[in-house]
């Protein structure tokens, strides 16, 4: 099972000017988690404070017990060994081949002969749909094969935790469907915490079991997917319909004054953008047929149940509508009302937030 990474208080400034504060959240084990935040947010700062590349000046990010902002430069290097990073353009070296890229950790990092080396390497071009690609440079193939590629190498020193920054830069739709399903299949079979950050939209809504989101230097919210996804928050609203309605601007925030300007123009008409129709939770993905169930989503079902009287009423009716009936009694929870169901898509009306918990132990 992948590891928990506990994050608390994290603040990270580059000298006078603050990125983001107190950024506290749980990746919990063996869950794909993933944060989102208009441009320049601070994501891939937070990637790279989470694996020691940058230190914040405050907070904690644990990893087995080891805090990687105070650690040991000893400690940091043992612990970025259970780290595997997908950078956003792959990172390759381009005169390598992709044979001598995937191996290059086990190379650096450990004391494996050529043999073993080579079976591994040739492993994970396969998990990752490249066997028989190990020969060509970076520069040969399509940018989402050199996306695949770093994915294989953040994969060869068995990883108990992925962070992926934007897979989908420079990617079409489909080919960015393609390695999420990838994302989904690896974490079944390998169940590894993953973290990915992103601004896609379609990636957000369908791949993590976790969603958070910084805005105007804060995390606004983190939390199972049906919260982020259900929330009325005004930037979360606007960020999910790609509008241009909302506090977010063209260079990340707007003031009052230009919110109002602006919303006046788009109730005399003007086409704020976006798409106005894609609200709800839609179905999330599942790994591939033949592919090991995700026992992450399994040990997820069980934590979200535990703190659904927690959760917003309109995230509590999500989950509860994406259980099974035998998983509903199981749990001891009944929709209040039947959930409308749109193709593979589920909605729960506004007024059908409340549910009725059948025992005691959810409330
Ligand atoms: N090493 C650095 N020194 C100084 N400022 C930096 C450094 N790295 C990043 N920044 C600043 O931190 C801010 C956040 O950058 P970051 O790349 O993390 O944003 P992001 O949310 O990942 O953006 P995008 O979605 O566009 O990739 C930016 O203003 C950037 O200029």
């Amino acid at each position: 099972m992948g590891a928990e990474v506990v994050i608390e208080g994290l603040t990270k400034s580059f000298g006078r000017q603050n990125i983001w504060r107190d950024v506290s959240l749980t990746l919990p084990p063996g869950e794909v988690s993933a944060l989102l935040g208009p441009s320049g947010t601070g994501k891939s700062v937070f990637l790279k404070s989470m694996i020691g590349l940058l230190k914040p000046e405050r907070g904690r990010c644990v990893v087995n017990g080891v805090d990687i902002v105070t650690c040991s430069e000893r400690k940091l290097y043992e612990t970025r060994k259970l780290f595997g990073v997908l950078f956003q353009d792959g990172a390759l070296f381009g005169s390598m081949t992709l044979f001598d890229n995937v191996a290059f950790p086990l190379r650096e990092h450990t004391k494996k002969s050529e043999t073993e080396i080579r079976r591994i390497v040739l492993e994970k071009l396969d998990l990752t749909g490249l066997a028989g690609a190990e020969k060509k440079l970076p520069g040969e193939i399509s940018g989402g094969m050199r996306k695949r590629a770093g994915l294989a190498r953040a994969l060869v020193l068995d990883p108990e935790i992925i962070l992926v920054d934007e897979p989908d830069s420079g990617l079409d739709p489909v080919r960015t469907t393609y390695i999420s399903q990838l994302f989904i299949d690896v974490n079944a079979q390998i169940d590894a915490t993953f973290l990915i950050v992103t601004h896609n939209i379609n990636l957000a809504r369908t791949v993590p079991d976790n969603l958070g989101m910084l805005f105007r230097k804060e995390l606004v919210m983190f939390g199972p997917r049906e919260v982020l996804l259900t929330s009325e928050e005004p930037v979360v609203k606007q960020f999910l319909g790609g509008r241009m309605d909302g506090p977010i601007g063209m260079s990340e925030e707007k003031d009052s004054a230009q919110i109002a300007a602006e919303r006046a123009m788009f109730e005399a008409g003007h086409h704020a953008g976006g798409v106005e129709d894609v609200t709800g939770i839609p179905a999330q993905m599942q790994p591939t047929p033949g592919v090991p169930t995700r026992q992450g989503a399994i040990r997820r079902k069980d934590r979200v149940m535990k703190i659904l009287h927690t959760l917003p009423p309109a995230a509590q009716e999500g989950i509860i509508a994406s259980l099974t009936p035998e998983e509903q009694r199981r749990y001891g929870v009944t929709p209040r009302r039947s959930v409308v169901t749109v193709g593979r898509h589920t909605t729960s009306p506004a007024e059908d937030t409340a549910i009725l918990p059948a025992r005691g132990e959810l409330g």
